[in-house]
């Protein structure tokens, strides 16, 4: 364990104030994670507060996940803690760590039942009502060659809601209005805006007695912690402001890592939280250290992104920061992309050749579909690699996401079924027409006439088909007995899948019979390799239902529970996965620089433009950069006229920088130069990097000079 500066202490021992807000101003690499989880700790063993009076908030999911891994080390790290293993996980169990959507979404749940976070897939279940030749105002939305797209629906429905365009008042768009309010869709903006009114309402009703997050909002908590408050955008204030109401704020963040600013301006939003209390109750420290990046990159970091350094007012310590590495960062200018990949690809194989892991290596990309080639590239050499995605893999996976909408949709249908009230009818709409309109053999225009008949008929899609006789649905017979499958089974499944006594395997098992019985389609998981992933994936859902049976609160079922929760306890899953994978043998990452943020690499590539002048991707450079420990490679593929920096092969940085990286990274180290040849030439065998032109050169001139 390594001794705190003076600046981490400072923040660390900083007294616990109710109502106060203390803002801490951290560079990469500066400790600033490390510090929250001492300071977490710290609060908890001066007795400030209880485990459970302390809620820690952030925007992203990798955020939180980073935040969830590295607690309970925090926590089994103190030398002067005496709980054993068991003690130590219900303490750090009991710490509330959530993304602010996910604090919203169980706070809207909690209050009024199933909400449904509306997401690209839904509105391309939308986009499925769209008539054919439909006309609204300007805009023709629908017909054969209309290419609307998710987001442009997105974009109409805000519009209309705001009555920012010009497009008719129809019936048409009336009805959709009402499915999105009936079946409460939301978009992420008014899940934010619900959750801040629960807590308004709630907080004007006296005494707070009850359980449940929105109490524990308003009652419960003493210390609100933020990491990441360069991320925070205006819509969100008035639900932090609320969330931190009478408590001790902490803000942890980095303005200069601001990657999100094309969601709002995140000035404003200090602004107010500042102005909020008065200015005496508001402190601001810094981290100025480095512990992170050599000075080599950080110095290039700041210059390329006229970052500013840190400057730590209030400390006259000495400031933290790794002596020199003696190897500046690397620019490569490759004009031809697959040139590009073929000379990372001899760059990792020259490094693990010398002293570095292969999961030392990270790759960064600008977008996903770069990160997409760079694995396939990879794989094509046999590399092991692993893409570091946002969120976790089996949540994007198109067929699981449909097992939540079925779940959902089974959940409703239940409620609908039990109560005929107004607020309850219609519920079912939105699920309706996601799950019927990916369900093989039934096309946009059964939803379409089954929404349009339900629409004059003023019942919901289900009760329509549910509840009518079948003469009177206006389809063909073949879409008629296609319907009538998918009620009869889903009837069934409404009051199988909310058994009480089902396990999560059973339920999960239940889900994958009911699709296959009303006609989907998990036919493009053919391959073995896609099934092999599916059915990895189909484990993931069924650990996090696990979890939830585990967490849930009584009185509520399990698909409820799962159906509000399991993003969270989708991340706590997530880590554990983690861990397993660390422990096999080294992978090369893979990520975008948005989900590296909060990482470290000793090695990383980045790949794309790095000349930038937009100040926010000056920013996102910077991100990109500060990642690396000790060795950074930066791709400037479109400055292919720049000059370059002349390479020196990894075989030839020498025994001095090869001891400061192990060092670095408390390795141990033994020189041994031919061995790594040895190694170089294996590897060329191995992963056939000999067929490549370029490769025999740079390994020619590395013999050459070794
Ligand atoms: N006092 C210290 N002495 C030595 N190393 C430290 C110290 N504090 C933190 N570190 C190390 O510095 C590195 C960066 O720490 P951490 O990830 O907490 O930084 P960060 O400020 O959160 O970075 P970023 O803002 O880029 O996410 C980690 O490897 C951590 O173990």
């Amino acid at each position: 364990m390594f001794e705190l500066s003076s600046s981490q202490c400072a923040v660390i021992q900083h007294p616990y104030s109710p109502g106060s807000t203390l803002k801490v101003v951290a560079g990469p690499g500066s400790g600033k994670t490390h510090t929250l989880l001492l300071q977490i700790r710290q609060l908890i063993a001066k007795g400030s507060v209880q485990p459970d009076e302390i809620l820690v908030l952030s925007l992203t999911n990798k955020a939180v996940d980073n935040i969830i891994d590295k607690l309970l080390d925090a926590f089994q790290n103190d030398p002067h803690d005496t709980k054993n293993e068991v003690q130590i996980n219900e303490v750090v169990s009991k710490i509330a760590v959530f993304t602010i959507h996910g604090l919203a979404s169980r706070i809207v749940t909690e209050n009024e039942g199933i909400v449904n976070i509306i997401e690209e897939d839904g509105w391309r279940g939308l986009l499925k009502l769209i008539p054919p030749d439909l006309h609204l105002g300007q805009c023709q939305l629908g017909g054969k060659n209309s290419i609307l797209r998710p987001r442009e629906l997105e974009r109409i429905v805000r519009d209309y809601q705001t009555r920012r365009t010009a497009i008719n008042k129809t019936s048409f768009m009336e009805s959709l209005m009402a499915i999105l309010r009936d079946s409460k869709v939301v978009t992420n903006d008014d899940l934010i805006l619900s959750a801040t009114n629960y807590l308004h309402v709630k907080s004007e009703q006296d005494p707070v007695s009850n359980e449940g997050i929105t109490n524990d909002v308003l009652s419960k908590y003493k210390v609100v912690i933020i990491d990441e408050f360069q991320d925070l955008y205006p819509s969100l204030t008035p639900l932090i402001q609320k969330v931190a109401q009478n408590k001790e704020l902490i803000l942890f963040g980095d303005p200069n890592q601001s990657i999100y600013g094309f969601l709002g301006n995140n000035k404003l939003v200090m602004k107010s939280l500042e102005s909020a209390r008065p200015s005496s109750s508001f402190e601001t420290l810094s981290l100025p250290d480095s512990y992170r990046c050599t000075p080599e990159i950080k110095s290039l970091a700041e210059t390329m992104t006229g970052t500013r350094t840190l400057a730590n007012p209030k400390s006259t310590s000495f400031m933290h920061s790794k002596p020199p590495c003696g190897i500046a960062p690397f620019f490569v200018n490759i004009s031809d992309p697959v040139e590009e990949l073929e000379w990372i690809v001899d760059q990792i194989a020259q490094l693990v050749c010398c002293s570095a892991k292969l999961s030392d290596i990270a790759i960064l990309t600008r977008t996903n579909v770069q990160a997409k080639s760079v694995s396939e590239f990879l794989r094509s050499y046999g590399i092991p690699f692993e893409v570091l995605n946002s969120q976790p893999a089996w949540i994007e996976d198109k067929h699981i996401k449909f097992l939540i909408d079925l779940l959902r949709f089974c959940t409703l249908i239940s409620d609908e079924t039990n109560d005929q009230s107004p607020l309850t009818q219609h519920r079912t709409d939105f699920s309706s027409v996601i799950v019927l309109s990916s369900l093989r053999g039934i096309g946009s225009q059964t939803v379409q006439t089954l929404f349009n008949q339900s629409s004059r008929m003023k019942c919901s899609i289900w009760n329509l088909i549910s509840n009518t006789p079948e003469s009177e649905w206006r389809l063909t017979p073949s879409q008629r007995k296609k319907i009538k499958c998918v009620v009869k089974t889903m009837q069934f499944a409404a009051h199988s899948t909310q058994s009480a006594t089902m396990t999560p395997l059973e339920l999960v098992s239940e889900l994958i019979g009911i699709a296959q019985e009303i006609g989907y389609s998990f036919e493009d998981s053919k391959q073995r390799e896609q099934k092999v992933q599916l059915r990895e994936r189909i484990i993931q859902m069924v650990k996090v239902i696990k979890l939830c049976e585990n967490s849930k609160p009584e009185g509520t079922s399990l698909p409820k529970w799962f159906l509000a929760t399991y993003f969270d306890q989708g991340i706590i899953c997530h880590r554990q996965d983690k861990e397993a994978k660390n422990k096999q043998a080294g992978i090369v990452k893979i990520s975008t620089i948005h989900s590296s943020k909060g990482l470290e690499f000793p090695i990383v590539f980045l790949m794309g433009e790095a000349n930038s002048k937009l100040p926010l991707e000056k920013k996102v450079i910077y991100v990109g950069m500060t990642r690396a420990r000790n060795l950074l490679y930066i791709n400037n593929l479109r400055q292919a006229n720049q000059k370059s920096v002349s390479l020196i092969s990894p075989l030839e940085f020498g025994e001095p920088f090869w001891r400061y990286y192990n060092h670095d990274l408390d390795r141990h180290w033994k020189a041994d130069k031919n061995q790594g040849l040895t190694k170089y030439n294996l590897l060329r065998k191995t992963y056939g990097l000999s067929t490549l032109q370029r490769t025999f050169s740079t390994l020619r001139s590395c013999i050459r000079k070794f």
